[in-house]
């Protein structure tokens, strides 16, 4: 029996329009509203399509367009994008493909599109823009801007992996905005993927720990990082990373933040900071996991965080010592670590 709550949740659903129109919601709430409304209702969305921006990708490659040398997502107009198509002999109707994203600040629809199968030169000159490896993309785009276009990517990722039921093997079906797939052999509905990863920036009190593995650049170290184990919680996964990799015991613990990683799948970091007993900081690498850990001062930490590019190597020189750059969520703990250092030396 439908109760008096899920009545009016289901009438106020069912009376979303898109944002602009909804004055009485904040912005957010509204675009919130309309996005739910687009992930679940087929025929709402392929109206959302008509009028919608997209975002480009040639084999996972982001579109990215630069002026005056600040690059962005190229973003194209869906009456944009099928003028193109007909320029280049593509087929418009690999429009609906495309996966949902977003929703921008004028209310419109965004969605993510591989068109890895057409020309891409002739797309990058027709769309004035270039398709660039996403750990490069990175280096070029502003952090606000890098997280919806590693969306894309990841959701693409997703959908070109998962055509097939695990317990069917029968191919699965997507929905429009693709927030999920049905295998309607077995009922079973697959949604995106997220494996959770704790990551912890471990101090002693005035210095931290950062390891690399031994496929990270040459001279990039980073916080330790591990993947949680089925049953695990974030606090138990932390605690065994930390003594797996480093053999160190974390004596407290304080959440930081989280991103979502594409790389190499799409996973869920949860990051924090962990202190050890200062008394107890010998560390022994598990060197099946890492190449090499230690520690870092808080001179060595400063000098590493300005750069903000990966150094060049020169012949014959030892790699010079860097961090992963501000896109990265190893780079937060990174400053508020030193950031918390320079006050407790002030
Ligand atoms: N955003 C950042 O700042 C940042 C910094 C460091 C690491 N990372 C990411 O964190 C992730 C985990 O770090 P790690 O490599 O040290 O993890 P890890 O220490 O758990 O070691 C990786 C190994 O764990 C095993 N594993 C267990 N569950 C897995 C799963 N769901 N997917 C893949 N492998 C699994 C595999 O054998 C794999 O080789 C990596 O993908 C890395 O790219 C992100
Ligand atoms: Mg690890």
């Amino acid at each position: 029996m439908r109760g008096r709550c899920s009545w009016v949740t289901w009438k106020l659903l069912h009376s979303i329009k898109p944002p602009e129109l909804s004055r009485s919601c904040s912005g957010y709430v509204s675009r919130v509203r309309y996005l739910m409304r687009l992930k679940e209702d087929d025929e709402a969305c392929r109206e959302a399509l008509k009028s919608g921006s997209f975002l480009l990708y040639n084999n996972l490659a982001p579109l990215l367009k630069s002026n005056n040398n600040i690059y962005k997502p190229a973003f194209l107009k869906a009456s944009d994008l099928e003028t193109i198509l007909k320029k280049i002999g593509g087929d418009k109707h690999i429009v609906s493909e495309s996966v949902l994203l977003g929703c921008n600040e004028n209310g419109e629809a965004q969605f993510s599109l591989d068109v890895g199968d057409l020309d891409r030169s002739a797309l990058e000159q027709q769309c004035e823009g270039v398709f660039v490896d996403l750990r490069k993309a990175f280096f070029m785009l502003s952090g606000p801007e890098a997280p919806i276009v590693t969306k894309g990517q990841a959701l693409i990722r997703w959908h070109q992996t998962n055509g097939f039921c695990s317990a069917t093997g029968q191919p699965t079906v997507r929905n429009q905005s693709g927030s999920h797939r049905i295998c309607h052999s077995s009922g079973i509905t697959y949604y995106p993927k997220m494996s959770p990863v704790v990551i912890v920036l471990v101090s002693d009190g005035s210095r931290c720990l950062l390891g690399r593995q031994a496929t990270f650049p040459p001279g990039l170290y980073s916080a330790l990082a591990g993947f949680c184990d089925m049953g695990e919680s974030v606090e138990e996964a932390l605690r065994r990373e930390v003594a797996e990799e480093v053999g160190l015991e974390v004596e407290t613990l304080r959440f930081s933040g989280s991103q979502h990683w594409p790389f190499p799948q799409s996973s869920f970091m949860v990051a924090c900071h962990a202190t050890v007993n200062p008394n107890k900081t010998q560390v022994s690498v598990d060197k099946a996991e890492l190449e090499d850990a230690h520690w870092f001062t808080f001179e060595e930490m400063t000098e590493a965080l300005q750069l903000k590019k990966p150094p060049r190597i020169s012949k014959g020189e030892p790699p010079m010592f860097w961090v992963p750059p501000s896109f990265a969520i190893a780079n937060q703990l990174i400053q508020e670590w030193a950031s918390q250092q320079q006050l407790t030396r002030n």
